[in-house]
């Protein structure tokens, strides 16, 4: 199996590849804001969330995910760069140890505290996410970068949330979320390209839609992210859930197209 081939190192954190034998469109990358190309033609994000499709909170070893009910076409996306309509699975977020790093995507190699993602699945071709999962127009994902200052009012009641799922495994209930609440007011302009999911099975499936707006959350809402842990309530030692982002991909000859000019 891939673990018996001598090259390939295992990643100290998820015991999955390092490397993706082939993968020349992996996730994340450095957009480098001046080799960004203008598309007239990328229209407006259109999301339509329901906050009902919300089901539960859970720490799935890598971070904590927000799932939602992904059976109907309740929470959708599309618009964007987007030919289809795509469905809200989860979302999540990457973050740091400290304040100077943190998220997956940098702009000009500019680090961010931490990056939300909101994972959808295109509804249109695919009737599962394990089967839009290994195609190449299959997923959408929404990243925001996450910048410390004022409190976030809508992050609060998911930070409150967290004390109850501080070990690996563990699900409590979260129902009533609605996660426009955590985009950025300015969701026209974004960059977008065509890379990997960034945890496993880092399937080269995803059209990234990048916000060039971030959002702001408090210090102390920080802190109860790192508050959380990668290991299960069993295990002797307690490892606190931090830096738990992808080293940087090479582009490999992408082109990160902008919304804006
Ligand atoms: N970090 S990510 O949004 O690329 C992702 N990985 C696995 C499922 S969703
Ligand atoms: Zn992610």
């Amino acid at each position: 199996t891939l673990r018996d081939l001598p090259a390939v190192k295992l990643h100290p954190m998820w015991q999955g590849p390092l490397v993706v034998p082939g993968g020349d469109r992996q996730s994340p990358i450095d957009i480098v804001v001046r080799k960004s190309v203008f598309d007239s033609e990328l229209k407006p994000l259109v999301t339509d969330y329901d906050p009902q499709t919300c089901q539960q909170i859970w720490n799935n070893g890598y971070s904590f995910l927000v799932e939602y009910d992904d059976t109907t076409d309740k929470s959708t996306l599309k618009g964007g760069p987007l030919q289809d309509k795509f469905r809200l699975c989860q979302f999540h977020f990457h973050w740091g140890e400290s304040n100077a790093w943190g998220s997956e995507h940098t702009v000009d190699r500019r680090l961010f505290p931490a990056e939300l993602h909101l994972v959808h699945w295109n509804s249109d071709k695919y009737s599962l996410f394990e089967e839009a999962v290994m195609e190449d127009n299959g997923l959408a994902v929404i990243g925001v970068f996450l910048k410390v200052g004022r409190r976030h009012e809508g992050l609060q009641k998911l930070v409150d949330a967290l004390p109850a799922i501080r070990h690996k495994g563990s699900v409590v209930e979260f129902t009533r979320f609605d996660p426009a609440c955590l985009l950025p007011t300015n969701t026209e302009d974004y960059w977008t390209y065509h890379g990997s999911l960034t945890t496993p099975p880092l399937t080269e499936s995803v059209t990234w839609i990048v916000m060039k707006q971030h959002i702001e959350v408090s210090h102390d809402q920080l802190a109860v992210f790192r508050s959380l842990l990668f290991t299960s309530a069993e295990e002797e030692v307690q490892k606190s859930m931090v830096n738990n982002f992808r080293v940087q991909q090479p582009l490999c000859g992408r082109s990160v197209r902008s919304s804006f000019t």
